[in-house]
């Protein structure tokens, strides 16, 4: 039996994995058939990087950046997604959680699903799933290919290609068309009114998850601001559901769903029994908002399309059996507990460590943090936040699995690097919470990679230690590809 099948500790944490969360990670290839699939990855990487196009536009001018264009040339026209049948989800937190909830739960009725989300953890073929699995990587090398010589036979310079994100929200769109799927949920990238999914005309479903303060450089610093651009996907006739907001912003999302007539209902975040279910791979608080909505979300789709009313044992079932990676998962390998969360927000980083908190405060293992943040985020914040779990030991590491491991994972950090800057200033201010009364921390230090910090951790065979990986989802990838080395090509 694999060993990552292995469900460890004890009675404290539950994870379920069921099998499709095993595919998401494991595909064997032929050495041709993976050589078309690296070809596409170092083309995709070639587009310009979701950073470098957040750092080039105005706020206020950015809406689509010439999408419908690449969309045409791709051969599809605007009209032509209408064919699709789309959930479409923004909100601050928990979009991914929620979809993959609402995908499991469609899928188990009978549905062909398709889901577009982001970012990947360890490859970018798990941003698109069909019927819950991620695209093999042949088939994310065809439809690739198809859709990147379409767009390159056209171009008119050389940088007249989308960024990577809209590249892949075309190619995800090119493949739900092709794959005829019932219904795509479609989660945004960013905020939702400007971002390229929002070309979508019509719209059978909204979900907008927990609002918080995040991407600010392009929403705003207001949870009212931020509040109008997420109700951006809401379209004229759709069904909009969101959980309970702060009051402000659910005042604009009503006004919003007015003037975009539409219906929006509050979801209340109590599942009948559903809060039972043996779901516990999420925190509690967590789990009745993003499960509530995800049912929501699916029931409004199935009245929407005249279909049969969903079966409350297949809901309980899919709920059990719904995995999504990086997001609350508990890893034992070596003889460490791996507490693997991608919180990146105040709000996800307090329920983070309040989770790891209670999971190991009365372990007697030294308590361990690896973090980074990335971005324009304020890590002093969640630093403070983490510092009451106690840690014995800190790394700040760069989002990055390995120092030098292969052609398109090499990483050689020099003095100044970005990410080794950005790991020295986190390691300022922990270092200046030394004079806090009652902070305890052994050490802290910077590593290159995460495997570099992990072999720390690992070098003292007999001891256990209770290992919180979080504040980039980026960085809990990394993690993940080096626990799963031995299952996982990288
Ligand atoms: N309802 C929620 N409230 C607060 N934090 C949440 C909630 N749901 C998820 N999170 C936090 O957000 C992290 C990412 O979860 P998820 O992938 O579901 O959200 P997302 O909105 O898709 O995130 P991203 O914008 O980073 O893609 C989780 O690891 C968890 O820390």
């Amino acid at each position: 039996m694999n060993k990552y099948y292995i469900n460890v500790f004890l009675k404290q944490t539950a994870i379920i994995w069921c099998k499709r969360c095993v595919s998401n990670f494991k595909t064997v290839m032929s050495p041709c058939e993976d050589n078309f699939y690296k070809q596409a990855i170092v083309a995709l990487n070639a587009l310009q990087s979701n950073q470098k196009y957040i750092n080039n536009i105005n706020k206020n001018s950015y809406k689509f950046n010439n999408f419908e264009k690449f969309l045409n040339r791709a051969g599809i026209k605007v009209d032509d997604l209408d064919q699709l049948s789309i959930i479409h989800v923004s909100g601050t937190k928990g979009k991914g959680t929620t979809c993959a909830f609402c995908e499991n739960i469609l899928q188990q009725h009978g549905y062909k699903t398709g889901f577009f989300s982001s970012p990947h953890l360890l490859e970018v073929r798990e941003r698109i799933r069909v019927n819950g699995i991620p695209l093999e990587r042949e088939k994310f090398g065809n439809y690739f290919w198809d859709v990147y010589r379409k767009l390159d036979l056209v171009k008119e310079h050389s940088t007249d290609m989308p960024g990577y994100f809209a590249f892949l929200t075309i190619v995800a769109f090119y493949v739900f068309l092709k794959e005829k799927v019932d219904v795509a949920l479609v989660e945004v990238g960013i905020g939702g009114e400007s971002d390229c999914t929002n070309i979508i005309k019509n719209t059978d479903v909204v979900g907008i998850t927990s609002l918080g303060i995040d991407h600010t450089i392009l929403l705003g610093n207001t949870i009212e601001e931020i509040a109008w651009q997420k109700a951006g996907i809401m379209k004229k006739g759709c069904k909009a559901f969101t959980v309970p907001q702060p009051e402000t912003a659910l005042k604009i999302l009503k006004e919003r769903s007015r003037e975009k007539e539409c219906s929006l209902e509050v979801v209340q975040p109590l599942v009948n029994g559903l809060i039972n279910v043996k779901s516990s791979f999420i925190p509690v608080d967590i789990f009745k908002f993003n499960v509530s909505l995800a049912l929501a979300l699916a029931e409004g789709w199935v009245q929407i399309k005249g279909f049969k009313s969903l079966k409350s044992q297949i809901i309980e079932r899919a709920i059990e059996n719904t995995c999504w990676p990086g997001r609350f998962q508990v890893i034992f390998e070596k003889n460490s507990r791996f507490f693997l969360d991608g919180a990146h927000t105040q709000e996800s980083i307090t329920i983070c460590s309040n989770w790891f908190y209670e999971k190991t405060c009365s372990a007697p293992e030294p308590k361990v943090l690896v973090f980074n943040v990335t971005g324009d985020r304020n890590s002093k914040n969640f630093l403070k936040i983490l510092r009451k779990c106690n840690f014995n030991q800190v790394y700040f590491v760069p989002n990055k699995s390995y120092v030098q491991v292969s052609a398109d994972q090499s990483y050689t950090p020099s003095k100044n690097d970005t990410q080794i800057l950005i790991c020295k200033e986190h390691l300022r201010i922990w270092e200046s919470f030394y004079n806090v009364p009652n902070f305890e921390a052994d050490s802290a230090q910077i590593c290159n990679s995460v495997y570099d910090a992990f072999q720390q951790i690992w070098k003292n065979n007999k001891r256990n230690y209770n290992v919180l990986v979080t504040g980039s989802l980026h960085l809990v990838g990394s993690a993940i590809a080096v626990i799963k080395k031995d299952d996982y090509d990288l």
